[in-house]
């Protein structure tokens, strides 16, 4: 039973390693797409050697017999190659982008899906989805920093060593300031790179308290916090402003120096080469080719700074993403998988047919929360189809860390649990409907109709209507003008706790396991729904494994837990207990009742 906890997380292989798996996701449209866009890139070593040419033509000092329309037919030509190439690479990027950035999500969801369902996020809800969204996004985007590194090299080189066959002197004249000043700005961007960062954490941070805030907001009320939780998000909110006025400043400034090359550049060859022009060694010729190629040449070397910091901050997108793994190879991340993009998903997987229950055996089950001595230990039961076990005990004596360990919802335990005398191996994905089915304490309901969330993706074939009716919710749902199709959630109606409850157990009927586990299903419900709800429940005849504390349910169990500080102290039908022990008696005589909040 025991599995990897997510705290041995696997080393992060190179970024380059990521990068080659996602590439292979469908190579056709990124080879499709670096072509384009390598042509794209080295196209305006063109036009410089065009432009020469055709100044060369109109001054009659031409080195090849060429006409200047034939030199115009090339330039339009060219333009229209480019134009070819851009649409296609275009097309065949968007293709391969989003399909990289779809199989990082899809890897990433589909592992925090499969963790075992007690286990908590290593991040906050905020930073989590920041990275399913903005991390999948900035490592699919490093996609492209293959061939635009490629591009930019053969660029800056070709470029540079056209101009050196021009002139060396005006060259290295020119190269030289214009290389200072680039330097500058990518060693200023280098600090607004960090500086983005925290702006992107500050806004994590935002999303994060507003999304707690949303989730909290009737506690909240009931506390009458709302003035310390608007300072909160009024102070984040300010980290964040300095944080995004800070970013934008220092950008607009790094791209203002860094446009400001272009005519310092053009001035300088004007300086350096006006001598030699009026000699008619420099010509108008060699000033648009130097003029073309400065700017493009500063430029490339400026886009390989970003190439280089976009590949870093891809390395870091990868390590974040990672985290979320909690424990799976950081590979998972660029399995292939099918993203069915364009045809509808197959349909899920039909449900097996299982083995009823005979026997369900518990041996020696530990669960210890990491950091602390508290959980439970070494317990060992057995139960048999038909019969109802109740686990009962004080406040935090382990009776939901029990059930949870059943369930195989923490990642680490110990124990062994035997299904009708086999072994499971892996409880986590055995314990699960049509086997055994769960309504927590405090379960969730989603946004959509009380039919939908019943189903939960069932065949609506009458189970439903059953399922509503051993949960006791037929009353409610003629009080409500659309019954079963009455949407609840954010935009619907707002159920009381004890529908929230029902409707959580009616979604468990509906699943017509062998095995109900029950936490403490009751507890906001009024005593009379609380009798009709377990009447029709032991009508059913299903196996129950059940936390309560109603002496009416410990009466009916076949078999009672006591746990008291996370072991078994007493176990056995309730008469036996109270006959054999001191502490069942006083739980019996003052059990720790959940108070009933009103419906
Ligand atoms: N995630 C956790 N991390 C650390 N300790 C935990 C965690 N969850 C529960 N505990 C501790 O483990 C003990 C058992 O908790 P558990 O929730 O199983 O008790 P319980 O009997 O179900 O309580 P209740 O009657 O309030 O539902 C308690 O001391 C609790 O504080």
């Amino acid at each position: 039973m025991s599995k990897q906890t997510t705290a041995e997380k696997a080393a992060v292989p190179p970024t380059l390693a990521f990068l080659w798996r996602l590439i292979t996701y469908s190579p056709w449209r990124y080879l499709l797409a670096a072509s384009g866009w390598v042509v794209f890139h080295l196209w305006p070593l063109l036009p410089g050697v065009l432009g020469k040419l055709l100044f060369d033509v109109l001054e009659g000092r031409a080195a090849v017999g060429v006409t200047v329309w034939t030199v115009v037919a090339i330039i339009v030509a060219g333009g229209l190659a480019r134009c070819t190439a851009i649409i296609g690479a275009t097309v065949a990027w968007a293709g391969w982008y989003l399909r990289a950035r779809g199989l990082v999500q899809r890897n990433l969801l589909d592992r925090v899906f499969r963790l075992p369902g007690a286990q908590a996020m290593p991040k906050t809800v905020g930073e989590s989805i920041s990275t399913v969204r903005d991390d999948s996004d900035a490592i699919a985007l490093m996609g492209g920093w293959g061939f635009d590194m490629l591009a930019g090299i053969i660029f800056a080189v070709g470029g540079l060593a056209i101009l050196l066959t021009v002139d060396v002197k005006i060259t290295i004249i020119v190269m030289v300031p214009l290389a200072v000043v680039l330097a500058l700005a990518q060693f200023a961007r280098a600090r607004a790179y960090r500086v983005r960062e925290q702006s992107r954490e500050a806004t994590a941070k935002v999303t994060g308290t507003i999304g707690e805030i949303v989730v909290a907001v009737r506690a909240i009320k009931a506390a009458d916090k709302k003035n310390e939780v608007v300072d909160r998000l009024r102070a984040d909110n300010a980290v964040r402003k300095t944080a995004m006025i800070r970013d934008k400043v220092q950008s607009l400034a790094i791209d203002s120096v860094f446009n400001s090359t272009a005519s310092l550049g053009a001035g300088l060859v004007l300086l350096v080469a006006a001598g030699q022009m009026r000699s008619g060694e420099f010509t108008t010729g060699d000033f648009v080719l130097f003029a073309t190629y400065l700017m493009q040449v500063a430029e490339y070397t400026y886009f390989m700074g970003y190439l280089v910091r976009t590949y870093q901050q891809s390395g870091v997108s990868f390590v974040r993403a990672a985290e979320l793994l909690q424990g799976a190879p950081p590979m998972t991340l660029v399995d292939h998988h099918p993203l069915h993009l364009k045809a509808e998903p197959p349909p899920a997987d039909p449900v097996p047919a299982v083995e009823p229950l005979r026997e369900l055996e518990i041996r020696s089950l530990t669960h210890v929360f990491p950091g602390t001595d508290r959980g439970v230990r070494d317990v060992s039961l057995t139960i048999r189809p038909g019969t109802v076990t109740v686990v009962t005990g004080e406040v935090g004596s382990g009776k939901t860390t029990l059930l949870r360990g059943v369930l195989g919802l923490y990642a680490a335990g110990h124990g062994e649990i035997r299904w009708n005398g086999e072994r499971v191996e892996d409880p986590g994905d055995f314990m699960v409907p049509p086997r055994v089915a769960y309504t927590p304490q405090n379960p969730t309901l989603l946004s959509g109709s009380i039919r939908e969330n019943v189903l939960l993706g069932l065949p609506d074939d009458g189970r439903v209507e059953r399922a509503v009716h051993t949960a006791v919710l037929g009353p409610d749902l003629e009080r409500f003008d659309t019954g079963l199709e009455t949407e609840i959630g954010v935009r619907g109606v707002r159920l009381s706790g004890g529908q929230v409850q029902r409707t959580a157990a009616a979604r468990m009927f509906a699943r017509e396991p062998s095995l109900l586990v029950m936490d403490d299903l009751s507890s906001a419900l009024d005593v009379e729904t609380e009798q009709e709800l377990w009447r029709r429940i032991f009508a059913t005849s299903t196996t129950c494994l059940a936390v309560s504390h109603r002496p009416a349910v410990l009466e009916r169990a076949d078999q009672v837990l006591l746990l008291k500080d996370g072991r078994v102290i007493a176990a056995g039908p309730l008469a036996d207990l109270l006959e054999s022990s001191a502490d069942m008696r006083m739980h019996y005589r003052t059990p720790a009742q959940t108070p009933l909040p009103k419906e």
